[in-house]
């Protein structure tokens, strides 16, 4: 860039606020003084030069004050407006640097200019080429998107690198002193950069500008939607109502007021919203909206801030579990100490359990009727809170306890939501029943599930599938019933603190019958109290005889029988009350007793009656039993050779038959038993009873004494029942259930029991008026045992022998 030496003398005409950059042409008012006397200036010097176009320089005059570049224009024509005023075409030439003032005719401001000369170099470099490429592609994108479509060919068109710049002049996103420093900056290419610039700016702010006002206008226009549709959506439901004759006031399907009015934590409350908002969207007939209609019903039904107060008085919970259930002292003692403890706690704010072996859950274990699920509910009546039990018996699918995923057809809560809600309130005593009977297969584990439950540290923030949302189940106290010990999964076991009820004695019946069944089942035949009575010697009968269990309910359901038989023949006007029931009329009323002790029976008839059959003692879902053992064996000539089993028996029972067998083999000489006939002859042993499962060692003692009894042709002591594991070499080995087996025994009329030495400190969890009826043996070695329970022999029992069929 250079300047010229010769130097320019033009009037000066101010532009204010504006810029003209040279290329362009611009229409000026003539009615302006400044315009008019710079353009008539500028004529008479034209004239006075004689020819040329009259000249002007056009100077920006930004707030009063003149910028130093200018351009030199041309007024191509005089004339009028497209506003029908006087007016100038005049035409940018070229910049020129405003020198000093001078002199000249007219009333315009003359002043002394330098034209600014302006040098591209030739030919352009790759850089300068790009940058022109750019700037049309960014000047056609901008005149494009304004629809100035026929401006687009002209932009394209200009090669010169200086024009192309000031074609920017046209530009009308530009600012006044944008447009200045465009036309200050003398040198084309930098100006083309500048001005490049600027175009690429606008443009991104366009494009903000333009996505944020097409987000509003979605915003709206979805908003605007949904409110009509939803409007039309009311009003079609409407129609359909009223086409199906219901009322308005019938619609208790307001879902969303139901849930703004419902009191629910606020994580439920959102989650409840969201299916309003899903189920106004769905159709009435849709099945999805009787789904979500299920899962809000639920929702709304669960006590999420109901709670009882507990009544954590010690002595007043002593004095319920006291009045509601007689005897088990050790149990109710047991329970008052849970409840101390958990008092305690409490009160110093330590939660619930210690550790992880804590004892969170008071586990009942012990046969049917003996008044577990019972005291589960007296533990309940003694806090003060509700009570709900839960079956969880034959329990095989996860989703039992835990729900189904809502994606399935017909999906329900788990049982422990479903609890809750039966419950009424978030602090429930729950009581898992049968906890031993939940099993596990290809539907999952329920076991896992209830760990979940009752595992302190987790159940807090419960999670049902089904609900989905989060449950607080730490202020529940669980209890569980379990008949049989070895069958709850182990995991669970640990979590557990057991209580075990093994039965009760004919005395402990007696009282419960008297206090607890009989006022129930008087009420429940709609007798008075004073109008039937059962005197003593009845319930012992009944109890003893007609009934053989170890815990009460079939006691419950024969004095109930006997009621109804008597109300019944009071209506008939056959009997006349009140009328004390004696032992003597069980019979008329209710018939013959089913369970006859075998010491009662004839000689004869007892199963004992012939060589080969012992009695044993074991435990099993209903408590302790009797059981009796028979051995025979197969015809030389033709049964087979070798040992069989009957009976429904576990493998651990049929090692115990090989060893009971072993042991006669290789010890029966000294014990002087034929034991020849063990080695040809094919052996038998039955357990009676034969449907039902069986397994354990503990009737190792009973085989060998059958086995010996057969072969020695000596019978067994009908009054003699045992229990114990034999060893190869015949030494007796501990068992378990002692308790359970000896009340079996004694409830059986038997009087003499033989145990392994090694349970005698489990007599002391015997009930004394038990032990007192027994004569029980401690005992080491089978041959005692053979001793205690084989008759003397008889002259000729050798060949009574019994030979298998
Ligand atoms: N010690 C007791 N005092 C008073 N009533 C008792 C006692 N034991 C049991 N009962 C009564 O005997 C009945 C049977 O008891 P319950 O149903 O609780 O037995 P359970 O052990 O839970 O049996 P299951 O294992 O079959 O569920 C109940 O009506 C209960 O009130």
């Amino acid at each position: 860039m250079a300047l010229t030496s010769a130097p320019l003398t033009l009037p000066v005409l101010p532009l204010d606020d504006e810029v003209v950059l040279p290329g362009m042409v611009v229409p000026l008012d003539l009615n302006d003084a400044d315009v008019r006397a710079a353009v008539e200036a500028a004529q008479a010097a034209a004239r006075s030069s004689g020819g040329s176009k009259p000249k002007v320089l056009l100077v920006p005059r930004i707030d009063g004050t003149y910028a130093n570049t200018g351009v030199l224009g041309t007024v191509e024509q005089v004339g009028r407006l497209a506003d029908g005023d006087p007016g100038a075409l005049i035409r940018g030439r070229s910049r020129v640097r405003i020198g000093a003032g001078t002199t000249g005719p007219g009333a315009a401001l003359w002043v002394e200019g330098l034209a600014v000369e302006e040098t591209v170099p030739d030919p352009l470099p790759g850089s300068v080429t790009e940058l022109v490429k750019e700037y049309k592609a960014l000047a056609t994108n901008w005149l494009k998107k304004r629809g100035a479509w026929q401006v687009v060919d002209r932009v394209q068109a200009i090669d010169d690198v200086s024009a192309l710049a000031d074609n920017s002049g046209y530009s009308p996103f530009l600012t006044t002193a944008q447009k200045v420093e465009l036309l200050e900056t003398a040198d084309p290419v930098a100006r083309l950069k500048l001005a490049t610039e600027q175009l690429r700016e606008h443009l991104a702010e366009q494009d903000v500008a333009e996505s944020i006002a097409k987000d509003v206008q979605e915003g709206v226009d979805k908003q605007q939607r949904e409110f009509l549709l939803r409007r039309q959506l009311e009003a079609v439901r409407k129609e359909l109502r009223e086409l199906n004759g219901e009322s308005e006031g019938e619609e208790s399907d307001d879902y969303r007021a139901r849930v703004e009015a419902a009191d629910l934590p606020e994580k439920v409350r959102e989650a409840a919203l969201k299916e309003v908002d899903k189920l106004e969207r769905s159709s009435d007939q849709s099945p999805e909206g009787s789904w979500i209609r299920t899962w809000l019903d639920t929702v709304l039904e669960l006590p999420w801030n109901e709670r009882t107060e507990d009544a954590y008085d010690i002595q007043g919970a002593q004095a319920v579990l006291d009045a509601e259930h007689s005897g088990l002292e050790d149990v109710k003692e047991r329970i008052t100490e849970y409840l101390a403890v958990r008092k305690r706690r409490l009160e110093r704010g330590l939660g619930v359990v210690g550790g992880r072996r804590g004892g969170a859950v008071l586990a009942l274990v012990g046969p049917p009727g003996v008044g577990k699920t019972s005291l589960g509910e007296s533990v309940a009546h003694a806090m003060g809170r509700k009570f709900v039990r839960v079956a969880l018996g034959g329990v095989r699918d996860e989703a039992e306890i835990r729900g189904h995923r809502r994606t399935y057809v017909g999906a329900l809560p788990g049982r422990i939501v479903r609890a809750i809600k039966e419950a009424g309130s978030m602090n429930p005593v729950v009581l898992l029943d049968e906890i031993d009977k939940v099993g596990s297969d290809f539907r999952g584990d329920p076991a896992a599930a209830l760990l979940e439950v009752l595992d302190p540290a987790q159940n807090h923030t419960f999670r049902d599938h089904y609900l989905e949302v989060e449950l607080d189940l730490s202020d529940v106290v669980f209890l569980a019933t379990a008949n049989v010990l070895e069958a709850i999964p182990e995991a669970l076991l640990d979590r557990m603190e057991l209580v075990r009820l093994d039965g009760y004695t004919e005395d402990e019946k007696v009282v419960i019958a008297r206090d607890h069944l009989l006022p129930r089942q008087l009420e429940r035949a709609g007798l008075k109290g004073d109008e039937v009575t059962l005197d003593e010697s009845a319930l012992r009968r009944l109890a003893g005889e007609y009934t053989r269990e170890a815990g009460v309910r079939n006691l419950e359901r024969s004095i109930a029988r006997l009621l109804r038989k008597v109300a019944a023949q009071h209506e008939l006007g056959e009997r006349e009350l009140p009328f004390t029931v004696g032992e003597g009329d069980l019979r008329g009323l209710i018939g013959r007793p089913h369970h006859v002790p075998e010491s009662a029976q004839d000689p004869a008839e007892r199963r004992t009656a012939v060589p080969g059959v012992a009695t044993g003692l074991a435990v099993t879902g209903a408590g302790g039993d009797v059981l009796y053992v028979e051995a025979s064996l197969a015809d030389p000539e033709t049964g087979a050779a070798g040992l069989t089993l009957t009976g429904q028996l576990g493998d651990v029972m049929k090692e115990s038959a090989q060893i009971a067998l072993s042991f006669l083999r290789s010890h029966g000489a000294e014990l002087e038993l034929p034991v020849g006939d063990l080695r040809d002859r094919g052996v038998h042993i039955h357990f009676p009873a034969g449907a039902v499962p069986k397994d354990g060692p503990s009737a190792g003692v009973t085989m060998t004494t059958a086995l010996a009894s057969l072969l020695s042709g000596r019978l067994v002591r009908t009054d003699v029942a045992m229990t114990g594991e034999v060893s190869l070499t015949g030494r007796v080995l501990p068992i378990g259930g002692v308790k359970q087996k000896l009340l079996a025994a004694h409830r059986a009329g038997v009087t003499t029991v033989v145990i392994p030495k090694r349970n005698e400190p489990d007599l002391d969890d015997v009930p004394a008026e038990v032990l007192e009826k027994l004569d029980v043996h401690a005992v080491t070695d089978v041959r005692q045992v053979l001793e205690l329970a084989l008759a003397p022999a008889r002259n000729g029992a050798a060949e009574e022998v019994p030979v298998a069929a």
